[in-house]
């Protein structure tokens, strides 16, 4: 690569030297009234986890803590990303030295989610966006140190280690390490399990004593924390955000747009979204609104040494309500004082009021330009990139989404952005065996063979509505890719996918078009993508696309307006329409 990745990110020694010494002087007030405990509550407030708080404390006995935080440069950054931002505001305060690494190599090691081609272009579109969310949440960004992973992640010393590192490495470990950050799919590559290593290396070569990351990070942390040492470099302390869920909470939904706020987004459409967010009256326990004022709106304001969080209201409803403190709001939450109407609406008021600078950031012609470059529409991508795997970056738990910048044409699809449906692995099988469930009075259990050496055991609560003969030989529509699952002590490692109608009194296949033979791969046109090997049941991706199966009037199945057809035809329920599928 040439060095033309690293150029225009301007940081030379002299550049650090005089931000550091700006650091100095303003931050010195704040700090010097600070304690080392005090300190320590401030760099671990709000998170999910910490390891390595004694060796911290430590330090702070000493010199104030070096810490940072990484990012791959794939997808779209979004209103998740206020989660570790808000807590890089909290470090500033309690005097540490934050570094942010734009991690190209790695957005290119997992998957390709950033093509070779794009991945300039993608680093420069996380510079602004992140410097973006930082300005709009009051960080001076001439107080953190930013670092593009390639600038220094090629230096001969670096890739020795890296070799040093493979040779000690066992790919069972480094597997592991990546299962919950790397893009798992079914013919997995070498630089996927490279991908960990990089990372536990850039704590030396980044020069902190602590990582910072979302608990979806774990792993690979703690393997770091193991292999480290083996190197001869210090074990560092890790630092865990929470993650924060879709805004439709338990039921997330990322095929329906409502769900996700991209930093983009105008006030309409945020106040839009959040009042179809899921927020039930009283429900405190899976709250994304709730959430999001805990630890982002709540910890910002108290930066400000502000606690009062005013909800603006009619006066013929009472009139504005202000809360002091977050678990006040909390609390009249869960006594339903508090109306899921009112706290969308001060949350509303919030997350605009985060936004509105970032749109205005935005509207730089450059800064369009640069963004249709770095995500262009799909179809220039094809051409841009050949055959870059596509995935949707799994940040901070909602999902990345693309509205067109002012004055531009929408982006179609894009690769960081695969369609959720093309996740599901759903094939043709042809049932050769069933029988009674032994232990389930409603329940066969099929061997079903869906075009891999050996058949698959299904179980099905198909008994109340089909015979044996019925089921024997026939071709149907598995889901194959769920976690196996026991049922009643026999394990279950498909689904087969029925019509139902809404009373549930009838359940029938559905069914592949002619000629068709076990293992053809049914696709949604449009939304073409490499299955997940297997379905992280946490991503809940059936649970969301589900509810939009349908048989249609001429019982075709469908999701939402878009077809289920495999090469040989479309596929159709025997009779229902208007039908459910599961
Ligand atoms: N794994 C991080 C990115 C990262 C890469 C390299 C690092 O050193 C740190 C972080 C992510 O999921 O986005």
């Amino acid at each position: 690569m040439s060095d033309y990745l690293w150029s225009g990110w301007g940081w030379t020694h002299a550049d650090r030297d005089k931000t550091t010494a700006q650091t100095t002087s303003q931050m010195a007030e704040t700090q010097n009234k600070m304690t080392p405990d005090e300190k320590f509550n401030l760099i671990t407030r709000n998170l999910q986890e910490y390891l390595g708080g004694d060796e911290m404390k430590k330090i702070l006995q000493e010199r104030d803590i070096k810490v940072y935080w990484g990012t791959a440069t794939t997808g779209k950054p979004h209103i998740g990303y206020f989660v570790p931002m808000t807590k890089l505001a909290d470090f500033l305060k309690a005097g540490c030295h934050v570094t942010v690494l734009f991690a190209d190599l790695h957005a290119f090691l997992d998957n390709m989610k950033a093509p070779w081609e794009l991945l300039r272009l993608r680093t420069k579109y996380y510079e602004a966006a992140i410097k973006a969310m930082l300005t709009s949440i009051g960080v001076p960004i001439d107080k953190l140190k930013f670092v593009v992973g390639s600038s220094y992640q090629l230096s001969e010393k670096y890739t020795l280690d890296v070799y040093k590192m493979l040779a000690m490495v066992t790919e069972h470990d480094a597997k592991k390490a990546g299962a919950e950050v790397v893009k798992q799919v079914e013919s997995p590559l070498m630089s996927g399990l490279v991908y960990p290593l990089l990372q536990a290396l850039d704590e030396e070569y980044l020069d902190v004593d602590v990582q910072f990351g979302g608990v979806d990070q774990r792993k690979i942390f703690t393997f770091a924390e193991k292999y480290m040492p083996h190197l001869g470099y210090k074990k560092r302390g890790h630092l865990m955000n929470v993650m924060l869920g879709g805004l439709s909470g338990s039921k997330m939904s990322s095929s329906e747009p409502d769900s996700k706020i991209d930093l983009l987004d105008d006030e309409k459409s945020i106040r839009k979204k959040l009042a179809k967010a899921f927020c039930e009256e009283g429900n405190v326990d899976d709250n994304p609104i709730l959430s999001f004022l805990k630890i982002v709106i709540f910890p910002l304001m108290s930066l400000k040494g502000e606690n009062t969080f005013v909800i603006k209201r009619a006066e013929k409803f009472g009139g504005d309500i202000q809360f002091v403190g977050f678990d006040a709001v909390f609390e009249a939450f869960k006594e339903k004082r508090l109306h899921p109407a009112d706290l969308k609406s001060g949350a509303s008021d919030a997350l605009c009021a985060l936004l509105a600078p970032i749109r205005k950031i935005f509207e730089d012609p450059a800064l369009i330009e640069l963004t249709n470059q770095a995500y262009p529409p799909a179809d220039k991508k094809a051409a841009a990139s050949a055959g870059g795997a596509k995935k949707e970056k799994k940040a901070a738990g909602s999902e990345p989404s693309s509205p067109a910048p002012k004055k531009q044409p929408a982006p179609a699809a894009e690769d960081d952005n695969a369609s959720i449906i093309s996740k599901l692995d759903i094939v043709v099988g042809k049932i050769v065996e069933v029988g009674p469930h032994p232990d389930a009075d409603s329940l066969y259990v099929e061997k079903i063979e869906c075009g891999e050496a050996q058949p698959r055991t299904v179980v099905s609560g198909l008994r109340k509505y089909m015979t044996v003969e019925q089921m024997q030989n026939r071709h149907v529509l598995i889901l194959k890719n769920l976690k196996p699952a026991k049922m009643r002590g026999v394990e279950s490692q498909a689904m087969v996918l029925c019509a139902s109608n809404a009373e549930g009194t009838v359940v029938e296949f559905l069914e592949p078009p002619a000629g068709s033979v076990a293992g053809d791969r049914v696709f949604f046109e449009g939304h073409e993508g490499t299955p997940e090997a297997q379905l992280n049941p946490k991503k809940k991706v059936w649970e969301t696309v589900q509810p939009d199966f349908k048989t249609r009037e001429d019982r075709v199945a469908v999701w939402g307006s878009v077809e289920f057809r495999t090469s040989k035809g479309l596929i159709k329920a025997t009779s229902l329409v208007g039908a459910n599928i599961k």
